[in-house]
C-alpha cells in the first residue's frame, strides 16, 4: 500500500561540528529513501544542513550567530545542498525537487494551497519534494528556525500516515543523555503530557538548533494532525525502514486522532489569537466531549481586544489553554453577555450566531 512519509533529517545528520557537507551521509540517506521510494511510498524529505553547509564555504570560523550571517552561509549551503541530494538520488534514478518555505506562507491560504498543489503534481510525478525553510526571506521573529516544526507542518499538510524526524540521538531519554549517560530510553508515546515536554533539552551539537523540545513540539503538531511520529536515529542500511516499519531505533508517537482538513489545520497551527476566553467546566466538557458549541453561559472571563471574525484562544478555570475557535462576537459584547441564558443574550446584544464560538469553527488542542 502506498503511504505518504515525510522524512526530517537535522544538520547534526549531515554535517560536522566544522561544518560542510558530509556527501557520504547524504548518499547514504538518499539510497534509505530510495528503498522506499521503490517500495511505492510517496516520500517527501524535509532536510536542514544550508546554513551549516554554507558557512565554511564563505570562510566564517564558526556557524554563525547573526541573522545576516546565517541568510549569506544559506544561501550558499541551500544549493549545495540539493546538489548533493540531486546528484545522489539521480544514481537510483529519481529526480528531486526543492521547495523553500516560510512560516508566513503557511498564514496565507492562497500560497499555502499553491504549495500543496504542487507538492500534490510532484507526488504524482513521483518526484521527490525536498523541503527546507526560505532563510534568506524569513524574518527572526516568524523563523521556524529549526525544521522539526516545519515537518509537522508538512506531513499534516499533505495528510501523511507517518513523520520521521533523525538526529543522532536514538530517541527520546528521560534526560539529555549527553548530560546524564544513566538516561533512560523511552519506548512509546501517546500523549504529549507537560511532563513529558519537560523530559526535553536543547540541542546537542554546535550545528543542531532546536535540541529534543522542538522534535517534541513537532510531534505534537503531527499527532492532533492525525500523522504518527518517530524520532530516531537512522545509522545503518534499512534503519529507515525499519523506523516506518515500528521496529526502528527510536520512540514512537501513536495518535489515534485522522488527519485534519485544511481549515482546522489553519485554525490551529497558522492563526494568530487576538484575545482569550476562560470558560466553566460545563462549557470544557461540551467542547471537548460533547462536539458542541460555545454558549455565552459557559463564559467566565475575557482578554484582550478581539473582533467577530477573530480566533481566540480558549482555558479553563486553571489557566490551560484546550482549544482555539472563531469568536461570532467582539469582546465588548462577550462581556455584556457572560453567564447568561439565550434569551438573555438575544434581549441584551444584537448578533448574527447566538454561539460565542460555533463547533464548526472550533479545534480542541491538547
Ligand atoms: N531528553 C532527551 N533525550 C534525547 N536527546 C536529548 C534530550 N534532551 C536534549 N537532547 C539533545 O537533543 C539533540 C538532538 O537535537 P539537535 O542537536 O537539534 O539535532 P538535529 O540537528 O538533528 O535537529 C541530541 O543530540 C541530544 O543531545
Ligand atoms: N533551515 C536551516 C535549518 C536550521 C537547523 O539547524 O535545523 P535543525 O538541524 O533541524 O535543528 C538550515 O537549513 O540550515
Amino acid at each position: 500500500m502506498t503511504e505518504r512519509i515525510v522524512v526530517k533529517i537535522g544538520s547534526s545528520s549531515l554535517t560536522s561540528e566544522e561544518g560542510g557537507l558530509n556527501r557520504e551521509r547524504i548518499g547514504f540517506f538518499a539510497s534509505e529513501l530510495a528503498s522506499l521510494y521503490r517500495r511505492g511510498e510517496a516520500v517527501m524529505l524535509v532536510t536542514s544542513g544550508a546554513v551549516a553547509a554554507g558557512f565554511r564555504q564563505i570562510g566564517y570560523a564558526a556557524k554563525p550567530k547573526l541573522l545576516h550571517e546565517k541568510q549569506a552561509a544559506a544561501a550558499v549551503g541551500q544549493a549545495l545542498l540539493m546538489q548533493a541530494y540531486q546528484e545522489a538520488f539521480a544514481r537510483y534514478g529519481i529526480v528531486a525537487a526543492q521547495i523553500l518555505l516560510t512560516r508566513a506562507d503557511f498564514s496565507n491560504r492562497r500560497r499555502i494551497h499553491n504549495a500543496l498543489m504542487t507538492i500534490e503534481e510532484l507526488l504524482k510525478q513521483k518526484i521527490i519534494p525536498i523541503i527546507n525553510e526560505n532563510d534568506t526571506v524569513a524574518t527572526d521573529e516568524l523563523k521556524f528556525g529549526d525544521n522539526d516544526n516545519l515537518s509537522a507542518l508538512v506531513a499534516a499538510m499533505t495528510k501523511s500516515a507517518k513523520l520521521v524526524i533523525i538526529t543522532d540521538m536514538d530517541g527520546l531519554y528521560t534526560e539529555d543523555p549527553r548530560k546524564n549517560p544513566q538516561a533512560v530510553k523511552i519506548e512509546r508515546v501517546e500523549q504529549i503530557s507537560e511532563d513529558i515536554m519537560k523530559l526535553a533539552g536543547g540541542a546537542g551539537s554546535t550545528v543542531g538548533t532546536g535540541g529534543m523540545r522542538s522534535k517534541i513540539e513537532a510531534a505534537r503538531v503531527a499527532m492532533r494532525g492525525g500523522v504518527h511520529a518517530f524520532i530516531g536515529k537512522v545509522q545503518q542500511e534499512g534503519d529507515l525502514a525499519l523506523a516506518v516499519e515500528g521496529r526502528g531505533r527510536g520512540t514512537y508517537f501513536d495518535t489515534k486522532l485522522h488527519s485534519l482538513p485544511m481549515k482546522k489545520q489553519w485554525l490551529g497551527f497558522h492563526s494568530v489569537p487576538q484575545g482569550k476566553i476562560t470558560v466553566d467546566d460545563g462549557a470544557v466538557l461540551a467542547l471537548l466531549e460533547g462536539g458542541k458549541s460555545l454558549l455565552p453561559a459557559g463564559v467566565t472571563a475575557i482578554e484582550g481586544d478581539f473582533h467577530s471574525g477573530d480566533v481566540v484562544e480558549v482555558t479553563n478555570r486553571q489557566g490551560e489553554t484546550f482549544g482555539r475557535g472563531v469568536v461570532n462576537y467582539t469582546a465588548e459584547q462577550i462581556q455584556a453577555v457572560a453567564g447568561l441564558s439565550r434569551e438573555e443574550v438575544r434581549r441584551r446584544v444584537d448578533v448574527s450566531r447566538i454561539e460565542v464560538i460555533h463547533r464548526d469553527e472550533w479545534i480542541t488542542l491538547k
